[in-house]
């Protein structure tokens, strides 16, 4: 059975995301588009992240995560590229009471990241239901080429 597609106001809510590279990006970009309040801790950053950081649009805690730090965030997403510290993260952020989305595990995802178009007032998120990230992507590019 598919999720709900559930339309959330994200304006001004904080959004916690451990780890800057290449999907933390991914997701940061997409939901800088919808003007959320967005943290990133990382010791690395993506180029991109490093321009949004010295832009002011991102705050950036230059460090690794450690248990401990996540405080009342609306949204945490795990997104480093190591097994452990993402887990750690998803135990913290359910204890914390965060919604929480862990990009290496669906089974720790209070929901899935859809792929994102935008056109004007119209927003579509596209899913396979945690199936088949291909389909997703092929889906999504094709909207984004037929969506006039
Ligand atoms: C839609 C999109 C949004 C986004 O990421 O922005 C997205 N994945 C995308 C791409 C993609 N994902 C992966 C690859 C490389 C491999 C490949 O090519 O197959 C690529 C391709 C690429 O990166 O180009 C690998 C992967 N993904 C997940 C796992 C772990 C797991 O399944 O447990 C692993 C294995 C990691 C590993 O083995 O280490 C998990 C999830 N990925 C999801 C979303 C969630 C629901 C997906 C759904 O609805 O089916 C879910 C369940 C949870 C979540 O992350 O929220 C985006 C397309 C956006 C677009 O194109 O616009
Ligand atoms: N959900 C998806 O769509 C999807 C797609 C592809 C891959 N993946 C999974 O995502 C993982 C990450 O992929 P990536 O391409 O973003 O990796 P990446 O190497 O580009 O980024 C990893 C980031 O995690 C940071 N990091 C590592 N340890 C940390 C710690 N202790 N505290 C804080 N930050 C830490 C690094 O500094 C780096 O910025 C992959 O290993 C894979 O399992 C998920």
């Amino acid at each position: 059975m598919g999720y709900f597609p559930m339309f959330i106001d994200m304006t001004g809510k904080k959004v916690l995301v451990i780890g800057g590279g290449t999907i933390a990006t991914r997701r940061i970009r997409t939901l800088l588009e919808f003007k959320c309040d967005i943290t990133v801790i990382s010791l690395g950053l993506t180029a991109e992240l490093k321009e949004l950081s010295d832009q002011s649009k991102i705050r950036w805690k230059k460090r690794e995560y450690s248990y401990g730090e996540i405080e009342s965030e609306f949204l945490v997403i795990g997104a480093t590229d190591n097994r452990e510290v993402n887990h750690l993260v998803y135990l913290e952020a359910k204890k914390k009471g965060c919604l929480v989305n862990i990009i290496d595990c669906k089974e720790e995802c209070d929901f899935y990241f859809p792929a994102v178009i935008i056109r004007d007032d119209i927003v579509i998120g596209v899913t396979a239901s945690g199936t088949n990230h291909k389909a997703v992507k092929e889906t999504a590019a094709w909207i984004r080429e037929n969506l006039h």
